[in-house]
């Protein structure tokens, strides 16, 4: 199924002598730029609610290094994300522009590339943050690159919900960095992160199922079709409500977090409910996507601003202390 589709896509869509050439854009872009920021927020947010447990200053300068190295460990894990899928990537619409499938940039300029943002931003964490924050880098770069993308992606219908540990550590980082080991609070949004990419990827999962066909990965959506996959996103989005209230009982976030975070996860519940009556899925499934990446930039800018500061220093920023 795969090659014969391949075949098709190569007739149509083999890159001009123009298409090839490299600019700084591509290199820009196989570190999925889009990506790497809503992590990042997750990063900031992990950051933000240890620092309110620690009751001293915001380290700014912490912050600063644990952003830059954590961003640079996540750009390597793209840049290896591409690198292994350049064969596959070729395949799909929506991913056959990239400077990898187009054959733009040599395959092991691509890797050294990958590495070199690997070592450099492992090296930030570990000197500049500490070493468990370094080690999660790793790990979760170990996930990503190999375990989700050389690995299951391509065999596995469970490739998401597993991969979904890699974009689970962000957070992780962000929290150990400040309190130097993975208290409750580390966990916890482990446990949102984890049980919201399911449910992100899902929709895009639905709405491109046939390329994801053609280009033979064993989807839910693919294998089990679009009623499987509903129900599988249902059960995420309802254990999120609860997930994300975790927060609140451990002391980390006030009511105003404990509010939004119920309406805003009420909301992905009944726009879940809403695909089983769908006419049209991909249409829903497209509002699915685009509410999960406005849900998580939400939550976790509620939860910066809701964060309780254990000490009463009038130095701490916003001065939402006490
Ligand atoms: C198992 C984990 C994940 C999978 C399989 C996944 C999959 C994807 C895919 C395939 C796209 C491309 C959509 C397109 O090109 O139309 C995408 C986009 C996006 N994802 Fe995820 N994702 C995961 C985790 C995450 C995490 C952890 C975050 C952020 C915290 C995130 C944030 C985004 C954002 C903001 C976009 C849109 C921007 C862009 O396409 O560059 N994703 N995701
Ligand atoms: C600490 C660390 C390194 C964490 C990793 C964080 C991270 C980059 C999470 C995102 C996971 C993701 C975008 C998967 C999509 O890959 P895909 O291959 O399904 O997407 P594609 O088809 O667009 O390439």
């Amino acid at each position: 199924m795969a090659s014969n589709a391949g075949t098709v896509a190569r007739e149509h869509t083999e890159p001009s002598a123009e298409s090839r050439k490299p600019t700084w854009r591509d290199f820009y872009q196989l570190a999925k730029p889009g990506i790497l920021f809503s992590n990042s927020i997750t990063v900031f947010g992990g950051f933000w609610i240890a620092s309110g447990q620690t009751g001293e200053r915001i380290d700014f300068l912490l912050l600063l290094w644990t952003l830059l190295g954590s961003a640079l460990v996540m750009a390597s894990g793209c840049v290896l994300n591409n690198y292994l899928d350049r064969d596959l990537d070729k395949l799909m619409t929506r991913t056959q522009k990239r400077a990898t499938a187009r054959g733009a940039i040599s395959p092991r300029v691509v890797m050294w590339y990958g590495i070199t943002l690997g070592v450099v931003g492992l090296g930030v964490l570990y000197l500049l943050a500490n070493p468990l924050a370094a080690l999660l880098g790793f790990a979760g770069l170990l996930v990503y690159v190999w375990v989700y993308t050389a690995w299951l992606k391509r065999t596995s219908v469970y490739s998401t919900s597993i991969g979904g540990i890699s974009g689970a550590i962000p957070p992780m980082i962000g929290f150990t960095a400040v309190s130097g080991e993975l208290g409750a609070g580390a966990w916890i949004l482990f446990l949102i992160m984890f049980l919201w990419q399911p449910p992100h990827f899902w929709a895009l999962g639905i709405r491109r199922k046939e390329e994801y066909r053609a280009a033979g990965y064993p989807l839910l959506p693919v294998v089990q079709g679009n009623h499987a996959t509903k129900l599988a996103m249902m059960r995420y989005t309802i254990m999120l409500v609860p997930g994300s209230l975790l927060l609140y009982l451990y002391g980390y976030v006030g009511e105003i977090y404990v509010i939004a975070a119920t309406i805003l996860g009420m909301i992905w519940v009944v726009m879940t409910l809403r695909g089983f009556q769908a006419q049209d899925d991909e249409a829903w499934a497209r509002k699915m996507f685009v509410y999960s990446i406005n849900y998580l930039t939400l939550l976790f800018l509620v939860m910066v601003i809701d964060t309780n500061f254990v000490s009463a220093t009038p130095s701490i920023p916003f001065e939402r202390i006490g």
